[in-house]
């Protein structure tokens, strides 16, 4: 129901905020009118006194700035001359039409590309996001420090470049939301071009949006150098004139609920911003976002083989309708702790001296990959996984070196791998997670919330925060309500005469169980590196013929600790593409290792002086 002009300040529901309440969170969606004064008007209208009262700040427009910049004449007339070249004709004229041709393109691409970022258009926006949110999402939450953190951060001074994973359309909407109602710039965000549709692109332009082509070169094997001068040299300016820079490090939405491998080229041009002095630091902030019910729909025509369908003005409002009628949950952002780009580059210089004396040549030319960026305590040779080098940097003509490639590559990786860690499991993720992964024909409730209880845990224990408390029945319930009947469905079946239960199952039709994964992925982070063990002692065990002997319950495995780290590195190889296994400064030797001592320490494994015994279980 249309909650009408006159402001919300109570709890939508108070449930929710009670859960708020323990975790020490705070729903964004809510104002506190005694905050506001004790004046009546500035109580009934709490959001429009909000956001009339927020900080002011200028956010110059750079076009001119950057179409008169020399590095860029210079690239123009590069790629003029070179175009003349090819053309074997000695007229002056013909130059000067070449010329003026790379002007006028140059100067629409940064028309197309530019942000037009507004005061005055923010806090309308954000006037209509407190009345419109509430109506799809029961909270919007984040931690109060994680906010304190970042108002000290801004005061720094210095640039803030927000990096957060993307799920959703609303993940930059509510990260701009949540920025600007706590007195912090907002940032100009790098958004793919198929977003600039009419309208929607006129308004996401006034709200920090640039522009820019999902794919640098779209012609094979052809640099666009131009195109790639003007990004750089705009995304300076911006970096010079003070504004915080948002993109979305994987280059766009997941479609399988797993974290991407990161892009690196946005990223090399900040690095490069630190490197040639034109800004002193930069303050890099990781940002983790989830949903207990995903805005967007679901991915699974994609996924099924369906190419992406093309964004357009009335799919745009389609969709934004079907959204305000629905219910999503809650929404749940942490903002990491940043990170010093000059300290990050420092001790990578410190880390990689050593690293690249004891690391062995990749013969496939991929070069080393930053998950050995820290050198071995005994240094021995180290397996290198294969990397896609690029060999120039995004500005088009200055050839990159090796280590600036590595640093950015390996700041990258280290942002996916701690967004992907902190991000907090919601109910939904931890139910499909149970559902299709150990009960995929169902289960009874109580015996589904044992496992939740102890997934919830363990995970507890490895340090990864929630998006649920509170009597566990309910969270479950919860959790069905929202992934709907079309994924879980719930019924009563009769135990004995007198007895029955409730038993949740999922449906495992194939568009059903990649739409559920989508939301059990999410804990594919945290299990990755188990199961690459785990698989490695299998294999190995399979692959010896004899069948193994037994001591008591237990089988004894006759290959040693070193083979199964072994094998595990060899699987860890392959899945490269797929997952990062873990943090770039960090070996993956030292982190196989920890996982073993994990398995001993649960006696999944046990060890003797010959060999390895594992429970059966
Ligand atoms: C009040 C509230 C208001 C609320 C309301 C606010 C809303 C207001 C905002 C709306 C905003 C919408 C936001 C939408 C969300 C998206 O649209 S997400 C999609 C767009 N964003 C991104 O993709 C960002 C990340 N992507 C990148 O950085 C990609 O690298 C690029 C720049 C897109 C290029 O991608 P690509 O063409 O696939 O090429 P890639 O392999 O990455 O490399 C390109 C070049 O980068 C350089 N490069 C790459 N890797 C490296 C490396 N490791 N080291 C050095 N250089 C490197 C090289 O020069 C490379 O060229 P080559 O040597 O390969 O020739």
């Amino acid at each position: 129901m249309w909650r009408g002009f006159i402001e919300q300040t109570q709890p939508v529901n108070s449930a929710v905020a009670k859960v708020h309440q323990e975790q020490g969170l705070r729903n964004i969606l809510l104002v506190d009118a005694q905050d506001s004064g004790n004046n009546f008007l500035t109580r009934k209208f709490c959001h429009l006194s909000t956001v009339y009262q927020l900080k002011k700040y200028e956010y110059p427009q750079l076009a001119l700035t950057v179409v008169k910049d020399e590095q860029l004449r210079q690239v123009i007339e590069a790629a003029a001359k070179d175009d003349y070249s090819k053309i074997g004709e000695e007229d002056d004229e013909v130059y000067k039409g070449i010329l003026q041709g790379h002007e006028a393109r140059a100067t629409k691409i940064l028309y197309d590309m530019r942000s037009t970022l507004s005061d005055f258009l923010l806090r309308v926006t954000s006037w209509l996001l407190y009345k419109l949110l509430p109506r799809f999402l029961t909270s919007v939450v984040a931690h109060p420090a994680q906010v304190q953190m970042l108002i000290k951060a801004s005061n720094t001074g210095l640039p803030l470049i927000f990096l957060p994973m993307h799920r959703s359309h609303l993940d930059y909407i509510l990260i701009s939301f949540i920025l600007l109602n706590n007195n912090i710039r907002s940032p100009l965000v790098a958004a793919g071009d198929n977003l600039r549709i009419p309208v929607f692109g006129w308004l996401l332009r006034g709200l920090g949006a640039f522009f820019i082509k999902r794919r640098m070169d779209p012609v094979q094997g052809r640099r666009d150098t131009v195109y790639r001068a003007v990004l750089h040299t705009y995304m300076m300016a911006c970096l010079r004139a003070g504004h915080n820079i948002e993109f979305f490090i994987e280059g766009g939405r997941t479609r399988t609920g797993k974290a991407c491998l990161p892009k690196g080229g946005l990223l090399s041009v900040i690095v490069d911003a630190y490197m040639d002095g034109t800004i002193e630091d930069a303050l890099l902030v990781p940002v983790s976002v989830n949903y207990e019910k995903l805005v967007d729909g679901n991915f699974v025509r994609e996924q099924l083989g369906q190419p992406k369908q093309m964004e357009t003005f009335w799919k745009a409002i389609r969709s934004i309708w079907s959204v305000l009628n629905s219910n999503y949950g809650m929404m749940r952002i942490d903002f990491n702790q940043p990170f010093s780009l000059r300290e990050l580059v420092r001790s990578f210089h410190a880390c990689n001296k050593s690293k690249l004396h004891t690391s062995v040549p990749d013969s496939g030319g991929g070069g080393d990959s930053p998950l050995q960026s820290v050198p071995s305590e005994n240094p021995k040779p180290i397996k290198s996984l294969h990397t896609v080098p690029s060999s120039a940097s995004l500005y088009g003509t200055d050839i990159m070196v090796e280590e600036h490639r590595l640093i950015v590559e390996s700041i990258a990786r280290h942002i996916v791998y701690d967004c992907s860690s902190s991000t907090a499991v919601m109910s939904t993720n931890a139910v499909a997670f149970l559902l299709l992964n150990r009960f995929r024909n169902g289960v009874i409730m109580d015996k589904l919330v044992e496992a939740m209880e102890k997934l919830k845990k363990d995970l507890f224990y490895a340090g990864r925060d929630f998006g649920f408390t509170g009597d566990m029945v309910d969270v479950i319930n919860h959790a069905c309500d929202l992934l709907g009947p079309g994924l879980v469905r719930r019924e009563r079946v009769i135990k004995s005469r007198d007895e029955s239960v409730v038993m949740v199952r999922p449906f495992t039709m194939v568009p059903n169980v990649i739409e559920l994964s989508y939301y059990s992925n999410v804990l594919l982070s945290h299990f990755v590196l188990d199961s690459v063990v785990v698989t490695a002692l299998y294999s190995l065990l399979s692959a010896d013929p004899n069948p193994p002997a037994m001591v008591g319950s237990y089988q004894v495995l006759p290959f040693t600790e070193e083979q199964v780290q072994q094998f595990a590195l060899d699987l860890c190889e392959v899945l490269q593409f797929e997952f990062i296994f873990t943090q770039p400064c960090r070996q993956l030797e030292t982190a196989i290792e920890d996982v073993l001592t994990q398995f001993r320490y649960k006696e999944i494994l046990l060890c003797s002086e010959v060999c390895h015994v594992y429970s059966p279980v």
